[in-house]
């Protein structure tokens, strides 16, 4: 059955790669949020929340731009140490400076999805405990170095060079790396789409 495409409202790369893996075509659509948190807000209902509002914006851009109605998909991906919400470094000391605070821990990657025809919108939190290595002060500086880090929730790429930090993983990987497949496809089956 040829698949109807969707919208993807994200600039993720990983995001298109993870979309492409279970066969949906869809459109990119740019629209930027505010992602910072709120007072006292937790990681759960933070990721929720952006997750929504992309999906929302992803409706007024293609709306604005006169495009055709399309089912939509918008993430949001964080790393949640305790109650605190670790986002993407604004620099190389706030990578180290992450990666030192992960360091010997366990936190947890939580990824929201949501879908949305343009009226309805459905939401999902995956959530995903990875524990690290203790790293040593060269290792992070080695690892920060090679760039990766800089565009990625908690400073690291569990898909590339980062996995030589991972001690142990329980969840969804797909959800670490920014989307997870096996609640994707369920939020679009539940608007009907011919996931298989
Ligand atoms: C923890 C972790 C995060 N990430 C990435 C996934 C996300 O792209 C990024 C978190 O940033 P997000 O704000 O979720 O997404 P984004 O800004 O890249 O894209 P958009 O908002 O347009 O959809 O961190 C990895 O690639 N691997 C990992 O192991």
């Amino acid at each position: 059955m040829t698949k109807p495409a969707i919208y993807l409202a994200s600039a993720s790369p990983r995001r298109r790669e993870l979309l492409t893996q279970i066969g949906v075509p869809f459109e990119l659509l740019r629209c930027e949020i505010d992602e910072t948190p709120l007072a006292g807000e937790l990681p759960h209902p933070y990721v929720a929340r952006l997750a929504r509002a992309k999906a929302e914006a992803g409706v007024a851009a293609y709306r604005a731009a006169g495009l055709p109605p399309r089912l939509l998909l918008a993430a949001d991906t964080t790393v949640a140490l305790g109650e605190a919400i670790l986002g993407k470094p604004v620099d190389v000391a706030d990578a180290e400076a992450m990666l030192a605070s992960l360091s010997g821990k366990s936190h947890q990657v939580m990824t929201g999805v949501a879908v949305t025809d343009g009226e309805r919108v459905e939401v999902v939190v995956s959530v995903s405990q990875v524990r690290f290595r203790i790293l040593s002060a060269a290792e992070i500086r080695s690892y920060v170095a090679t760039g990766e880090p800089m565009d990625k929730a908690g400073s690291y790429g569990a898909q590339g060079k980062g996995a030589l930090l991972i001690a142990a993983m329980e969840g969804s990987f797909s959800g670490v790396i920014g989307l997870p497949l096996a609640e994707t496809g369920a939020l679009l089956q539940g608007f009907d789409y011919p996931i298989w």
